[in-house]
């Protein structure tokens, strides 16, 4: 059998014109291609483009390149508060593997270009996000028995438009891309053209941080290792090392081991908490997704959640807030959702040592500027907050009501313009991953 790669075809300008660029290469080398497409029925012309991406792949098959095609229709729709672009990627990533395996090829070549790279690295940055994040994408990587590969990292996006205007590509415009819901698409048309207008070299600049960016996260993973082993205390961590180490390869070597117990990245609120919390006390223990983390006789280490629900001796009470993000909190059943605000939210600085509490009876909340404090239970119901509603944590700060699910941020927590505050709201049930 004759080696087969497989190219990722969407049936736009960029993996048309690398599906292309392949075959001709293939044709040379004896190679086979199959060009997999997703339809994600998302787009009303989901079906128009499939039949699309078919048909120029029997045409080039006619013309005897060596090009099979193969497509799968995504069966599923994003759940109620899904990002459909995170969606999306994952079940496109799902059946592109699927598809891949089947045909035998383990080798799957995507057509991201530079532009998109330097795309990435602005919209993790505009995140928040930290050096894994801000890395971008990678030329190559192996995952679950496929090397994905974007052979096209360093091509600027317009010696990729050159290509299918020297070639006479024929290729899809898929209208999700101009639909300014998505962060993607409002860089692209809102900022993406002053930006390079005010710096020119825009697109090489931000690509080539998202290399020093790739490359420092290599060593912070190398370090993390290094520190793991010195640290390491039978199945957990001995709390005296970690505190002998520096707050930055503390808090590193503690996501590489959150990361390797749990399975998933901790987020940033459990690391910081983590590392305000550790020097305090003889034991101590802290409700995760799946479990719990427990400092005893010197030792953090995890253990994994028995299927039994949370009862309220394992709701978390306290939180540390320090940035916008959602904050899962197993043992209430919800999570809390903070968003940046200009004006209208709690300062920040409020909330770097919240405490969750049950409802006692007997609280009093302001609902406005000029309004007296009530208590809770007339407050739900002169804004007609059904039960279910009501449940989640109430959020203090330094024995300040500060938030009750349902009702919102007490008047009196409210921060002056300028400063630098965020809203909360209390999702029950569902926790995205
Ligand atoms: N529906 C799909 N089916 C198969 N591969 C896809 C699909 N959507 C995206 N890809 C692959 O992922 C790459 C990046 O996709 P993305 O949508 O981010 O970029 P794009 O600029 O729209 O690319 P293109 O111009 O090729 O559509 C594509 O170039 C392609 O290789």
């Amino acid at each position: 059998m004759k080696p087969r790669v497989a190219v990722a075809y969407s049936g736009g300008r960029d993996s048309t014109a690398l599906l292309h660029a392949t075959l001709m290469a293939s044709a040379e080398q004896g190679v086979e291609v199959v060009a997999l497409h997703v339809h994600h029925g998302l787009s009303a012309h989901a079906d128009a483009w499939l039949a699309h991406c078919q048909a120029q792949c029997a045409k080039w098959a006619r013309r005897g390149l060596p090009i099979a095609f193969a497509a799968e229709r995504l069966m599923y729709k994003p759940g109620k508060g899904e990002s459909i672009e995170a969606w999306a990627r994952q079940a496109r990533y799902r059946a592109l593997r699927g598809m891949a395996l089947a045909h035998e090829a383990s080798l799957v070549l995507l057509a991201h270009h530079r532009r998109d790279q330097a795309e990435t690295f602005v919209l993790q940055a505009l995140r928040g996000a930290g050096m894994a994040g801000l890395s971008g994408m990678p030329r190559e990587v192996e995952r679950d028995g496929i090397t994905w590969v974007r052979p096209w990292l360093d091509v600027s996006r317009e010696e990729v438009q050159a290509y299918v205007k020297r070639h006479r590509l024929k290729h899809i415009d898929d209208d999700s891309n101009t639909d300014t819901r998505f962060a993607r698409n409002r860089l692209r048309h809102e900022v993406w053209p002053a930006l390079v207008g005010a710096f020119p070299q825009a697109e090489a600049s931000l690509s080539s941080a998202a290399d020093w960016a790739q490359e420092a996260q290599v060593c912070l993973a190398e370090l993390a290792a290094m520190d793991l082993q010195a640290v390491r205390a039978g199945k957990g961590l001995s709390v005296l090392s970690l505190l002998a180490l520096s707050d930055a390869r503390r808090s590193n070597v503690l996501r590489a081991w959150l990361k390797a117990v749990t399975g998933r990245v901790a987020s940033a609120a459990l690391v910081s908490r983590l590392i305000d919390e550790l020097p305090a006390g003889a034991s101590a223990s802290w409700p995760i997704d799946d479990g719990t983390l427990r400092k005893y006789r010197g030792v953090l280490s995890h253990a994994t959640a028995s299927p039994v629900k949370a009862s309220p001796g394992q709701r978390e009470q306290k939180l540390s807030i320090k940035r916008a993000g959602v904050h899962k909190l197993p043992g209430w059943h919800g999570h809390l959702v903070v968003e940046r605000v200009r004006e209208g939210g709690v300062p920040l600085a409020w909330l770097a040592h919240a405490e969750l509490r049950e409802r006692e009876g007997g609280e009093q909340f302001q609902a406005g500027f000029n309004r007296p404090p009530r208590s809770l239970k007339k407050q739900f119901q002169a804004a007609g907050v059904p039960q279910w509603e009501r449940a989640g944590p109430l959020v203090y700060s330094g024995g300040q009501l500060v938030f009750v699910p349902g009702l919102g941020l007490d008047a009196r927590v409210i921060g002056l313009p300028g400063q630098p505050q965020v809203t909360l709201r209390w999702e029950a049930g569902y926790t995205p991953a």
